[in-house]
């Protein structure tokens, strides 16, 4: 396939190298300082855009994307009060995106053991808590996967309403910490904590290779797709 990186960063790289690995070429890297090269691809020039950037650009790449019928995986976080708009805009143009807070595989068994964990502790008199480390260059708190996290606790737990990043605290919240320490790649800690005893689950990745992977393994798999997906469509086999 012919790959449109959009956003050559940390992730945009790490992509690359594995899309070449699987042997497919690079369509375009865009990153802020070169988007208008964008414009001088035409529809038929790209068969999927890979779009990891910021909170502050991914809406507008996405549409651009989409209008110019180009399917997109992002992976971008902190953008997401606009996902509804997004897609509207993918069902009106009859286009395909894919969206995941964490293309990780490790990470996407870890929400459903979370969601289990959850469903298993939610008559248990337990305090429940969250923290996620990312390196200190993110530009979002709490992370993508931690809001993911937090949103199959909730649902889970009758005495939940929702999540608040610390340091605010509510009765009936599950609060999130978030920590930023050097390059850690992300880290992920759920915890139950009670009077005699403690329960934690985490995940811990090693490095971006996973989210990469997975990312580039989305994209093939949304080839001759149209409609909006996620993670629980391209991992439907894995119960
Ligand atoms: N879903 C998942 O599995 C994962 C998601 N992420 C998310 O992906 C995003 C990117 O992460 P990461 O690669 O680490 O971040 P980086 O900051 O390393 O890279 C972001 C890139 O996007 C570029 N960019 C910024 N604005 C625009 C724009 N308007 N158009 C095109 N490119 C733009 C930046 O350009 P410049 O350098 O010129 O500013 C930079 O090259 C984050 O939101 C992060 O949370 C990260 C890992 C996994
Ligand atoms: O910014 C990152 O690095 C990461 N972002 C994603 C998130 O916000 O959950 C995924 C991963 O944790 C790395």
């Amino acid at each position: 396939m012919r790959i449109l990186l959009l956003g050559y960063g940390k992730m945009g790289k790490t992509i690359e190298q594995i899309a070449l690995e699987r042997g497919h070429t690079i369509a375009g890297k865009i990153d802020i300082q070169n988007r208008p090269e964008m414009d001088r691809l035409g529809s038929d020039d790209v068969d999927v855009a890979i779009e990891f950037s910021s909170p502050e650009a991914a809406f507008d790449n996405i549409t651009y994307c989409l209008k110019k019928g180009w399917p997109v995986v992002s992976g971008t976080t902190g953008w997401l009060e606009h996902r509804s708009e997004i897609e509207n805009l993918c069902n009106e143009q009859s286009g395909a995106f894919f969206y995941a807070s964490n293309y990780s595989i490790g990470v996407n068994l870890f929400f459903r053991l979370n969601r289990q964990l959850a469903r298993m502790m939610n008559s248990q008199d337990y305090q429940r808590s969250m923290t996620e480390i990312h390196h200190i260059h993110k530009l979002d708190a709490p992370s993508g996967t931690a809001i993911t996290l937090a949103e199959g606790i909730v649902e889970e737990t009758e005495s939940l309403s929702g999540w608040k990043l610390a340091p605010e605290d509510q009765e009936g919240y599950l609060q999130i910490v978030s920590k930023r320490i050097g390059e850690v790649p992300g880290t992920h800690i759920v915890r139950y904590e009670s009077a005699v005893d403690a329960i934690e689950i985490s995940h811990t990745a090693h490095n971006r290779a996973g989210f990469a992977l997975g990312a580039v393994i989305s994209a093939e798999w949304l080839s001759g797709r149209n409609g909006v997906f996620g993670m629980d469509d391209l991992l439907k086999n894995l119960d």
